[in-house]
This record gives structure tokens, sequence and C-alpha cells, in this order.
């Protein structure tokens, strides 16, 4: 999977990539209460910006590292989605790499951006997470690989979004505020 591989943002938007990495031990995921920059106050899985020259799933190990302390493989890391964000009047798109990851060494540590807890898959705290979790992580849960767009109005308000197949694009779910354009 590489950066900018969607149909439905612009092929010259203005990129940023991220990693997100979402850590499974049993029926439990591993999330961190941010505390500190974009999502603070909000639980989430690991993961950060990639630096200039790094691989996208290197930069995805190297967060887990720093964000709770747990070693894994950049073979164990699994791509689940690539999703954009457009955010109203910022013309920066951020590119999130979505990895699932179930061989976890180590032993679980607070870092001065999260403090980790473990929850039963089937029971996160979605009224603390971002917005658009809600609407991806059945896919996560059901092992769907994907690929979205979302356009927020701030970070709480989500104007439209559209999830599709990862490999053949079909639509798989979809949903516009009246009048917003996609
Ligand atoms: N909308 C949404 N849903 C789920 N996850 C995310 C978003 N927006 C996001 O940015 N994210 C994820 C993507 C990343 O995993 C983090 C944000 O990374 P950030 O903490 O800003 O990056 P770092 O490189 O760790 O930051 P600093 O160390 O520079 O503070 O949230």
């Amino acid at each position: 999977m590489t950066a900018g591989q969607c149909i439905d943002i612009p092929v010259n938007a203005k990129i940023k990539v991220f990693t997100l990495a979402l850590l499974n031990k049993d029926d439990e995921i591993l999330l961190g209460l941010k505390k500190r920059g974009l999502g603070e106050g909000l639980w989430n899985g690991f993961g950060g910006k990639v630096d200039p020259g790094e691989e996208i799933v290197d930069a995805a190990v190297r967060e887990v590292k720093e964000e709770c302390g747990l070693t894994v493989l950049p073979t164990d890391m699994e791509n689940l989605a690539v999703i954009h964000f457009e955010f109203v009047d910022d013309p920066v798109i951020l590119e999130v790499h979505v990895f699932k990851c179930s061989k976890l060494a180590g032993v679980v540590e607070e870092s001065d951006e999260m403090s980790p807890k473990w929850f039963p898959r089937d029971n996160v705290p979605h009224s603390q997470m971002w917005p658009d979790d809600e609407v991806w992580y059945p896919l996560y849960l059901s092992g769907t690989k994907f690929r979205a767009y979302f356009l927020f109005q701030g970070y709480k308000t989500i104007l439209s979004y559209i999830i599709r197949d990862f490999y053949d694009h079909t639509v798989i779910l979809k949903e516009k505020k009246k009048d917003v354009i996609i």
C-alpha cells in the first residue's frame, strides 16, 4: 500500500502520511488515551507521522514502541485500511495507514503521549474516540480491508464519508449530510 492511492481525493492533493496500529490479544484490543496533540482526550490505536524517507510499516512499528512499549515486527503488521481525512478549509489531507497486529512482544508501558488500556474488542469506548472510528470499526472486527474518505468540519463533525472495498473499490458504505458534494 503506498501513499495517495484513493479515487476519492484529487491526485495532486497535499498529503500528510500517518500510521495507526490496532493491537490485539485474544478478544481484546489495546487502546491508548491520547495525552497531547491531535486527538487529545480520545482513545485510539497507536501511531503517528511517517518521517521523511521512512517506510510506512517501519513508522508503524516505531510508533507502537514509542507509544506503548510493545515490540512488533514489520512482517506481522497486516494492512487493514487506508483512510483519508479532509477538513473543511484545510488544504492538507491526512492519509492514515491502518495496520492490525496480533503478535506482540514486551510489556505494555505508559508513554508521554499515551496511557494504554486493554478493552474487549466488541466493547470499545466509541463516545470517547474519533467519530469516524464507529463507522469503520465493524469492518475491522469482520476483517474487511477497505479504503475510506471522511470529510470533517472541525474535529467532531463528519460531513460525509465513503468506504470502498480495498481491492475492487466497490462502495461498502456511503453517507453525506445534505448539500455536501462528494
Ligand atoms: N479521525 C481519526 N480517526 C482515527 N485515528 C486518527 C484520526 N485522525 C488521526 O490523526 N488519527 C490517528 C493517526 C495517528 O495514529 C494519530 C495522530 O498522530 P500524532 O500523534 O499527531 O503523530 P505523532 O507523530 O505521534 O505526533 P507528535 O509525536 O509529533 O506529537 O491519530
